[in-house]
């Protein structure tokens, strides 16, 4: 087996996992995932990061490749989240005299995952540790993404092992580095990462880069995806944007929930309106069928986002109403939000939609547009103005 190397003494020790169907048995993995671990190989052996438990055999075969009989001095453990942490035990027990780098977050959760209690090495904001030629610092990056996570940032080859952050879905086949690979299969994974597993926490990720923007970086080695070492400013700005709930592009994401077809009408129709007024990024989705990840990933590309549902006992037809919760816990922000119903008596639908958009501080444009039952030619007259506002917003935003 060939290992890869950022640098003379660092080695990628990622596994690609291309059978889990639900990353956090929540979001679809077409695309598989990839774990990465870091091995760095100085008078002092580190281990930055493990895998998760079911590639832990491939993973210390290939430490034991590389190391021989030497052991291993550190691991440093940035995120405690099972994906990355799953091999911690087996490691502790082939090198007993190990010592684990973490902050005071991690170690409860090393202890209340694994039981170990000793071999603890803890640093907080700042400290370094010496391997060699090479020296470790760390930086804390809470909720980017649990409380203990931390950056761990390697000063004579410039790396930053980011964890979590700049993450993306997507196995790495063959190229491991950015300029390795052709990047546009990872935009949509990348965005699609940060926005449904990092997105609720923009204000931490915020915080974290303005950190990171002391530092000089050449290599970005995050915990999924690629490494980053031509296209560092790409990354980050894609960062500074989404965490700060900013669009990529001009465009509409609509999603309906319809039994019946009245309500995907109305969005036929909003969307035919919004293509009037010059709007060439349209995506309609039925909320019932693609799954949730890849509508939130749209709507952090995009800066319209029209959304309409059928009343349903009383309430929101359900699949759209788990779309707005998880758009709620994510504080959803910086959209030109529009708004439509439908309901063939009490209604619910409109009515949740209208509560929700005024919990999340949103405005939503134009008139009211709730139909009974099939949608006449007024209830579609209402829908283009909203349309028409939706656009106009757009248009003079920019
Ligand atoms: C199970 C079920 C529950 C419904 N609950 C309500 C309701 O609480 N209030 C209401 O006004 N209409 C309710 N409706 C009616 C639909 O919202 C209404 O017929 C609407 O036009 C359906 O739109 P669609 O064709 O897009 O599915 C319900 C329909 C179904 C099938």
């Amino acid at each position: 087996m060939k290992h890869v190397k950022l640098s003379d003494d660092i080695y990628y020790l990622g596994v690609n996992d291309r059978r889990t169907n639900l990353f956090e048995n929540a979001w679809p993995l077409p695309n598989g995932v990839a774990y990465n671990s870091y091995l760095i190989v100085d008078e002092k052996v580190a281990l930055i990061d493990t895998v998760e438990y079911g590639h832990m055999e491939d993973f210390l075969l290939k430490i034991e490749e590389i190391l021989g009989q030497t052991p291993i001095d550190y691991l440093v453990v940035n995120h405690m989240e099972p994906d990355h942490s799953g091999a911690i035990k087996q490691i502790v027990n082939k090198y007993p005299d190990i010592e684990i780098v973490g902050n005071k977050k991690t170690f409860p959760m090393l202890e209340g995952f694994f039981g170990i209690e000793e071999g603890k090495k803890e640093v907080a904001e700042g400290d370094t540790l010496k391997l060699g030629k090479h020296e470790l610092s760390f930086y804390m990056a809470p909720m980017v993404h649990w409380p203990e996570t931390m950056v761990t940032y390697e000063s004579t080859t410039k790396t930053l092992f980011s964890a979590d952050a700049f993450g993306s879905f997507g196995t790495l086949d063959g190229g491991v580095f950015d300029d390795e690979l052709n990047l546009d299969f990872y935009h949509d994974e990348l965005r699609r990462y940060y926005s449904n597993i990092v997105g609720k926490y923009g204000n931490q990720t915020q915080k974290a880069l303005a950190k990171l923007s002391t530092l000089e970086i050449k290599q970005i080695a995050a915990t999924h995806g690629p490494v980053w070492r031509c296209h560092i400013n790409y990354i980050m700005d894609k960062y500074q944007k989404w965490s700060k709930y900013e669009a990529e592009e001009d465009g509409v994401v609509i999603v309906f929930g319809s039994m019946y077809g009245n309500t995907e009408k109305m969005a036929d129709h909003i969307a035919r309106k919004l293509s009037e007024e010059g709007i060439k990024n349209i995506r309609i989705y039925d909320a019932s069928k693609t799954h949730a990840s890849y509508i939130i990933s749209d709507i952090w590309k995009y800066n319209g986002l029209i959304i309409g549902s059928a009343a349903y006992n009383g309430g929101i037809f359900p699949p759209v109403g788990s779309l707005l919760d998880k758009l709620k816990n994510m504080y959803i922000k910086n959209r030109h939000l529009g708004i439509f119903g439908n309901s063939s008596w009490g209604g619910g639908g409109h009515r949740t939609l209208q509560k929700w958009a005024e919990e999340l501080k949103l405005e939503p444009l134009g008139p009211k547009a709730e139909a009974r039952c099939a949608p006449n030619t007024d209830d579609l007259a209402l829908c283009e103005e909203i349309a028409t506002e939706v656009a106009n917003a757009i248009k003079n935003q920019n």
